[in-house]
């Protein structure tokens, strides 16, 4: 069997593809922050090294003292395209995963200070955190569900899709403008509000509803 023959999208983490992110997608989280809402999308990348599951800890980076914790629904692109129209993008969603957008806030806001990419803060080894593949049927409507997150069983976020400023759809055309989207491509469409720091050892759990759970720790990375 060939390899592309071989690789299932219920494994997309494992086909080497783009991690396109939104950022400042939930009025509330955009304003914890003291960030304008956008009126455009506010995207940056991870590469495919940034993948980590369920069994494998989330390493915090040497150079950062203040990382958080960013829940977020992930959308697995099943076909790929450029400028896709709004009408047309929910054809191009094979499923979804509950994702967690790690970031170095401190290393962030350095950046931001400078006016220098947010890289560092984003894309390091182990910042993206994926549950298992959600089957496109599983989540009939992407604008409502229900996502949370504790940390050592402290609630720390709870939103819902519906409040995102721009919609699934919306994301899916809005970047296909510009960044051809390829099968197995996972977009993150931002994090609701309560984002806040995590230590060594200490025990996540995130849900979408009863659709799906995740728990990840968190340990120090060693060199
Ligand atoms: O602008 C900031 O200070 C921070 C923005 C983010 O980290 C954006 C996200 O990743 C998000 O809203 O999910
Ligand atoms: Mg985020």
């Amino acid at each position: 069997m060939s390899l592309q023959a071989s690789r299932n999208i219920s494994r997309f983490w494992e086909w080497g593809r783009k991690i396109i992110c939104v950022g400042r997608n939930y009025a509330d989280h955009a304003k914890e922050l003291k960030n304008a809402i956008p009126k455009e999308p506010v995207l940056f990348l991870k590469p495919p090294t940034a993948y980590v599951r369920e069994g494998s800890p989330i390493l915090v980076p040497l150079y950062t003292t203040n990382l958080h914790h960013e829940v977020e629904l992930g959308v697995v692109i099943g076909k790929g395209g450029t400028a896709i129209p709004q009408s047309a993008a929910m054809e191009h969603v094979a499923g979804y995963a509950l994702c967690l957008d790690m970031t170095a806030r401190d290393i962030q806001d350095e950046c931001k200070s400078k006016g220098l990419p947010w890289t560092m803060a984003k894309a390091f080894n182990t910042s993206c955190p994926v549950s298992e593949f959600i089957p496109k049927e599983r989540i009939p409507d992407p604008g409502k569900v229900s996502l949370w997150l504790k940390v050592n069983d402290q609630l720390r976020q709870s939103g819902c899709t519906s409040q995102m400023i721009f919609s699934v759809p919306y994301l899916i055309s809005y970047i296909s403008d510009f960044i051809t989207l390829e099968e197995g491509d996972l977009i993150l469409t931002g994090t609701p509000k309560g984002v806040s720091a995590v230590q060594e050892h200490d025990e996540l759990q995130a849900g979408i509803e009863d659709i799906v759970t995740m728990s990840f720790t968190v340990d120090r990375q060693d060199h």
